[in-house]
């Protein structure tokens, strides 16, 4: 979080006052750091470097065309779930034979998309996707690359909501019908084996799950061997959790020492698929108190963003710090930060000790620069907040504020 940094009792992102962008675009707003985005993306980058690696950012933590251009410069690929993701990551420049799709619903028609584009790999989920696939592809007279989604039943150890990867999941093929299953690919018309795929949950804290899915793998690859099935490609997926509260989380390069450790050949291909760790800790969510209501039981800060704008505290508890964007002198107030949403779900933190805050006041909801604004409504006709990328002194707007003409814009009175 270096990047966002007090001076004077002011808060920054890089070089600029994050009040100076307020000023500017008006509250909420997302901001995101560059610097941070470019080094979460080198810390990956030096951590495989020894051996031939896709590093497909999985798009959907943050999908804005700006920010996925900055990571196609350096190389990086795409992980995406959806034509419509297939498409953004085209717009920004990110090359297809770098790209993955994942999902357990594609569509014929997202199939036929992602062929005509030549992606890199089609992460396959189910038998019925499989044969689908094979249709599709054959159809159009080409062949497609794929890999079986293997579900490892591995604990992840996160929240339930988003752990993937074990049995009772609706993800992948289990891993005790992927042998037959990869055995009746290899004789499908148009396909062609490359890989194996397994991504067992978002926000994981230990490196146990991640060993333990990898040995799998390992394991699994092997067994493919012997049948003769040569895989060009482990993807691993993403899944590296980031620094909300006081978690201690493992790094690129602890995952890098358990998986390259056991990859003897360094021309054997790898696939990260990292998206949380990537942008997480890139960006806030600025909001602005609007009032201050204190009620026999409890104190409420009232903002200008809700539920709509940030879902993940209502929807999986989660915790985000909250930092004032000028610090005030005085006692903490536990307090509650509520949104304008009409649901009593719709706070961004609750019963939590906050330093002190006036009504007007700006405040920072902290590591929102993943599954933020991707997930993002306009629930209650609620116009998007704007998105904004700081490099250095610079601050640039990446995707204005919605308006009310957007919200109806395709929409007409009957
Ligand atoms: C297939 C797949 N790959 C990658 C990711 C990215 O995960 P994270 O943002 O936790 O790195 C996800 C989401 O959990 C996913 O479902
Ligand atoms: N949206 C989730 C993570 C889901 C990951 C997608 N597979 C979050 O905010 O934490």
């Amino acid at each position: 979080m270096k990047q966002f940094h007090y001076e004077n009792g002011e808060l920054y992102v890089e070089s600029v006052p994050v009040e100076k962008i307020i000023r500017e675009v008006g509250s909420p707003a997302y901001i995101y750091s560059e610097r941070a985005i470019s080094d979460s993306y080198a810390s990956y980058q030096e951590a495989f470097s020894s051996h031939k690696t896709v590093i497909a950012y999985a798009m959907k933590a943050n999908g804005n065309l700006s920010i996925l251009s900055l990571l196609g410069k350096k190389g990086s690929g795409a992980d995406v779930v959806s034509g419509g993701e297939l498409f953004r990551a085209m717009k920004a420049g990110i090359p297809p034979d770098r790209i993955v799709f994942a999902g357990v619903g594609k569509t014929e028609q997202e199939m036929k998309e992602a062929l005509e584009a030549g992606i890199l790999m089609f992460n396959v989920e189910s038998s019925m996707e499989l044969d689908t696939l094979s249709k599709v592809a054959s159809r159009m007279g080409v062949t497609a690359n794929v890999a079986l989604r293997v579900n490892p039943d591995v604990d992840p150890q996160t929240h339930p909501y988003i752990s993937t990867g074990l049995k009772k999941s609706k993800f992948g093929v289990p891993v005790k019908e992927a042998l037959a299953e990869y055995l009746r690919a290899s004789k499908l018309p148009g396909i062609r084996l490359t890989g194996i795929h397994q991504h067992i949950g978002s926000q994981l804290t230990q490196i146990a799950p991640f060993r333990d899915s990898f040995t799998r793998m390992i394991a699994f690859s092997e067994a493919l061997k012997e049948k003769g099935i040569g895989i060009s490609w482990l993807d691993v997926g993403g899944g590296l959790g980031i620094r909300y509260d006081d978690e201690k989380v493992p790094t690129p390069g602890d995952i890098s020492r358990e998986i390259l450790s056991r990859v003897k050949d360094p021309s054997q291909g790898i696939i990260l698929e990292p998206g949380r760790s990537i942008v997480g800790n890139s960006g806030i969510l600025v909001t602005q108190v609007l009032y201050v209501k204190k009620t026999e039981v409890k104190t409420f800060y009232i903002g200008d963003a809700g539920m709509n704008d940030l879902i993940r505290p209502s929807l999986y508890g989660a915790f985000h710090d909250l930092w004032p964007i000028r610090v005030r002198e005085g006692a903490s107030v536990k307090a509650d930060l509520v949104g304008p949403v009409c649901e009593t779900g719709d706070f961004l933190v609750q019963d939590r000790d906050l330093p002190p805050i006036k009504a007007g006041d700006l405040v920072s909801v902290m590591s929102a620069g993943a599954y933020g604004f991707a997930m993002a409504s306009n629930y209650n006709a609620r116009p998007r907040p704007p998105e904004i990328l700081v490099s250095g002194d610079r601050f640039e707007v990446i995707r204005p504020r919605e308006t009310y003409e957007d919200l109806i814009r395709s929409e007409s009175a009957r």
